[in-house]
């Protein structure tokens, strides 16, 4: 058993790539950051890595999930998130799950996003769905120059509904927004639909960056809110916090 197993799969962009990644589903050692069986990883731990790449210890540890059709932008979201950069030129659709870890800090709190990227091509959706259960917070994209990608946003929260925890932070974003001139869905639809499910929404380019840091940054601070804030102390708003942001930044794209 090893990297030649079937089950086995090298990561093709995780920031841990010196790991062989367990493919055989979220129920291979659920006590492990990674999915491998503790006798196979090497003597680089996921723990041992990020100290090594001067994270620290986190003190709060969170897995959020990319999520939405085939060629939204989830994996240049998360690219732009993680290391600013965005890939132009030819799509390469990601095969089955992949993964990045970044440390945030939230009111001087380290708080540790491990980020699923999932592949949107259907073919890939029993892989997606064993990942489900595990995730706090998903981020669920739809292109806005693509209706069927919005159309089909109604079916990826039934399968939320279905699959993920029953208190998982769900935010919708509505990417490519740098694309104006090839709009297909109006901000005021991605606005409205995610008030009937009780969801914030932002339109976002992965991009120009608009609106990347901020969805990552309000879902590590529910997060973090809901892990530490005390019964009796009043809840943190994600909708205001946005809100205020945006406003801060004199950005219009929330309504
Ligand atoms: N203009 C523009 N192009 C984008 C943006 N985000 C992604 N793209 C482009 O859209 C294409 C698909 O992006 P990906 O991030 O690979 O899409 P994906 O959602 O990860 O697709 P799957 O892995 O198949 O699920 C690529 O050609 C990107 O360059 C964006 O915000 N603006
Ligand atoms: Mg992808």
């Amino acid at each position: 058993m090893g990297p030649k197993d079937s089950r086995w799969d090298r990561p093709s962009m995780g920031s841990a790539g010196l790991l062989w990644r367990w493919a055989g589903g979220p129920g291979a050692n659920q006590s492990e950051g990674l999915r491998a069986p503790r006798w196979a990883l090497p003597a680089v731990t996921p723990a041992a890595l990020t100290r090594g790449l001067g994270w620290g210890f986190a003190e709060r540890d969170f897995q959020v999930m990319l999520l939405g059709d085939s060629g939204v932008g989830k994996t240049c979201f998360l690219l732009q998130f993680k290391d600013g950069a965005f890939l132009s030129g030819t799509f390469i659709a990601t095969v089955g799950i992949d993964f990045r870890n970044k440390v945030v800090a939230v009111d001087g709190v380290k708080v540790k996003l491990q980020i699923w990227d999932t592949a949107g091509q259907e073919r890939f959706r029993s892989v997606t769905h064993a990942y489900y259960r595990d995730a706090q917070a998903l981020l669920l994209l739809y292109d806005i120059t693509s209706k069927m990608s919005f159309d089909n946003i109604r079916a990826w929260l039934t399968e939320i509904h279905e699959y993920a925890q029953k208190d998982v932070v769900i935010m919708l974003l509505g990417n490519k927004a740098d694309v104006s001139s090839e709009r297909m869905v109006r901000t005021e639809d991605g606005a409205s639909l995610a008030r009937e499910y009780g969801v914030p929404f932002m339109e976002t380019s992965a991009k120009t960056g608009m609106n990347v840091e901020l969805a990552f940054l309000a879902i590590a601070r529910e997060l973090k809110q809901r892990a530490v804030q005390p019964p009796d102390e009043p809840r943190f708003q994600i909708h205001d916090y946005i809100e205020a942001q945006q406003k801060r930044s004199g950005c219009c794209a929330f309504i």
